[in-house]
């Protein structure tokens, strides 16, 4: 479990991360999103320690980094996959590792083969690819068994077959219920990975909530119905509270109202129905619209107008 409380970060007169409190709770993969800048990786370092808070604290299972014993036993984390010495084989640096944190020589070869380098576990790792340095960033961040992880932007420039990789990594780590907080900049791949979603802007907590509610709470979630009456079951929904989009012909597209309240207004207006589906956003939809106004170099008009055409579907 990680808990943010009050967590905030000051550099000069300038507050990069605001006050936020959060709990990152175990047995599930919490994506952390935001805009550039927004203060995630700030965060991610103020719970390792790597940086003071102005105020509040970040703990993991109730304590501050600091005053964890064998720290690498109770949290891993891939920040930068760089860190490696480059003239350091993947085996050597996890030794120097293992041992600095007593944890036991043996899980060197286990988490090599976790992360498929055994076949290079004695190769210097300065000409591996990204890839290979993210995996053995990876090695390090699961060499003690922790039961809290923490993961900065690990996909970034991997293979199709690598974000696969990670994807199911992650997947794997909290069913069998560790901790897991990853950033990424990639929502659908968000969208397949997490269960819960910790949103921030300007340094602020913009939403705390499962994915799917992030998705069902989007304005671009919508219920599409097909009628030969589209007039008459439009008064039925619009006096029920529902917004009504006519794209034309026998289409309705119904926000503010579930697939089951759409059903019933058409049943009780005796209103035929040809079709009536959930029209889902994508997180990404749901992202940018929760987001608009914490962006701070906002590209000008082009993505404007995307959402405005998507609001209009
Ligand atoms: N050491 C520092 N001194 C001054 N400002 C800093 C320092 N470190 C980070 N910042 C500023 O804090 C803000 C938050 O940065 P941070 O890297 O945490 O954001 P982020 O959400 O991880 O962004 P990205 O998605 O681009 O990685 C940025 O405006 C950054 O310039």
């Amino acid at each position: 479990m990680i808990s943010l409380r009050n967590l905030t970060k000051r550099y000069g007169d300038r507050t990069v991360v605001d006050g936020l409190t959060v709990e990152i709770a175990p047995g599930r993969v919490t994506g952390f999103l935001g805009p550039n800048g927004a203060g995630k990786s700030t965060t991610m370092r103020m719970v390792l320690g790597l940086d003071r808070p102005s105020a509040g604290q970040a703990l993991i299972d109730g304590r501050p980094y600091a005053e964890l014993r064998h720290p690498l036993r109770r949290v891993g984390a891939l920040l930068d996959a760089k860190a490696v010495h480059p003239g350091l084989t993947p085996r050597n640096h996890l030794r120097a590792m293992a041992r600095s944190n007593g944890i036991p020589v043996r899980r060197v070869d286990e988490v090599l083969e976790t992360v498929g380098l055994t076949g290079v576990a004695d190769r210097r790792s300065g000409k591996f690819s990204l890839g290979m340095g993210q995996r053995l960033g990876i090695a390090g961040a699961l060499l003690g068994d922790p039961a809290v992880l923490m993961f900065d932007e690990p996909v970034n420039g991997l293979d199709p077959d690598g974000v696969r990789w990670i994807r199911d990594l992650m997947r794997s780590l909290a069913a069998e219920g560790r901790t897991v907080f990853v950033s990424s900049h990639l929502m659908s791949e968000m969208q397949a990975t997490a269960d819960q979603l910790v949103v921030i802007g300007r340094g602020r907590l913009i939403a705390d909530a499962p994915v799917a509610e992030v998705i069902e709470r989007s304005s671009l979630t919508a219920v599409r119905v097909r009628t030969p009456q589209p007039a008459e079951l439009e008064r039925r929904l619009l006096a029920a509270g529902m917004r009504v989009e006519r794209p034309g012909g026998e289409e309705l597209l119904v926000t503010g109202g579930t697939l089951e309240r759409v059903g019933a207004a058409a049943h009780e207006a005796g209103v035929c129905l040809h079709e009536l589906s959930p029209r889902a956003a994508s997180l990404e939809e749901a992202y940018m619209e929760l987001t608009a106004s914490a962006v701070e170099y906002a590209a000008p008009t082009p993505a404007a107008a995307g959402r405005g055409e998507k609001a209009g579907v």
